[in-house]
């Protein structure tokens, strides 16, 4: 039985990198404690709040990112944190060398009617000195990320971590306390006739979208040539988990609802993370015209339009955004 930090050792991840893993998973498991016991903690709900991005905040939104953000500034290798429950970038420890940045509960629609949810968190090494709030320091490209990860609360608790030394899923023995190792060097297959997309946005999407979604529908009959299934669970992290597993394609394109918005996924906490995994696991993730990863943010709530999964299915995505 492999536990987390056995593999990180073997990967040859730093003591501090290690740690900084280490306080994640602490938190992610008081997390998954209190999303067992429901309704019988009084944690389902909406608070009065909004977020900064102008959206209701649950109660679980909160008290996760509360959980995650009290853990990790008692790790003194974290020198800053953001999170999309977050208006501004928090100091933790000044001689730090990481920044962490996570979506403390994604899917958070899904937590009243007992569905699942996840945290997805993101680790960039801090780049020359400067307190832990600075906005600046977190603004690098995905490119960069030394590590990224989801857990998965569904019937079980599954982690699924990145170094860069490919990804591998670790389920939590609740008897223990712990992640164990239950699949290494996950590879998501090259093709696939399954896609996730919310439908009801249809007529907002831009062409390219409308397109492949049409042809898709079209089945054998039409220029994709292959009969195509559907699922949309509305939560990232249970979409991009089934694609890790049995492969697929996942997409949150740009829509005009909101035009100056630029999606609806956040770069820093859904984007890169969820790219860092896929690209790690034989996956390919793209805006429609340029990869994720290699996007410069210009502030920590960017949003970025997402299509991600199985590698050639989002080349053909791709194709069609070149040809307009
Ligand atoms: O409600 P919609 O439009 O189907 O959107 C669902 C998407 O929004 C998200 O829930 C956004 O994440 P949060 O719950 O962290 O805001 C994704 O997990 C999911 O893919
Ligand atoms: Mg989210
Ligand atoms: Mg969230």
């Amino acid at each position: 039985m492999l536990r987390v930090d056995e593999i990180l050792r073997r990967d040859g991840a730093s003591d501090e990198l290690r740690s900084v893993i280490n306080h994640i998973l602490v938190g992610c498991k008081e997390i998954a404690h209190k999303l067992s016991q429901g309704e019988l903690a009084g944690i389902l709900g909406s608070t009065e709040t909004e977020n900064v991005q102008g959206e209701t905040q649950k109660k679980l939104d909160v008290i996760s990112n509360d959980v995650l953000k009290h853990i990790l500034k008692q790790d003194p290798n974290v020198r800053g944190i953001a999170s999309e429950e977050e208006d501004n970038t928090v100091a933790a420890n000044d001689d730090g060398k990481y920044l962490v940045t996570f979506d403390p509960l994604d899917g958070s629609s899904n937590i009243d009617v007992n569905l699942s949810v996840g945290t997805i968190f993101s680790i960039l090494e801090a780049q020359g000195e400067g307190s832990g709030d600075n906005m600046e320091l977190f603004l690098q490209s995905g490119r960069n990320q030394v590590a990224a990860g989801y857990v998965l609360y569904g019937p079980s608790a599954i982690l699924v971590l990145t170094t860069g030394k490919g990804v591998n899923f670790f389920t939590l023995d609740r008897h223990i306390g712990e992640f164990v190792l239950t699949k290494e060097k996950v590879c998501i297959p090259e093709d696939t006739k399954e896609f996730a997309i919310n439908m009801s946005n249809q007529r907002f999407w831009e062409k390219p979208m409308q397109d492949y979604i049409s042809h898709c529908l079209q089945g054998e009959e039409g220029p994709l040539g292959k009969r195509y299934n559907m699922r949309w669970v509305a939560s990232m992290v249970a979409e991009v988990h089934r694609i890790l597993v049995r492969g697929g394609i996942f997409m949150y394109p740009w829509d005009s609802r909101d035009p100056g918005k630029a999606g609806k996924l956040r770069l820093m906490y859904e984007g890169n993370p969820m790219s860092f995994i896929v690209e790690q696991a034989c996956g390919r993730s793209t805006t429609g015209r340029e990869d994720i990863m290699d996007i410069q943010p210009t502030e920590i709530h960017q949003r970025v339009p997402v299509v991600l999964g199985s590698k050639n299915e989002v080349e053909t995505v791709m194709r069609y955004h070149q040809e307009g």
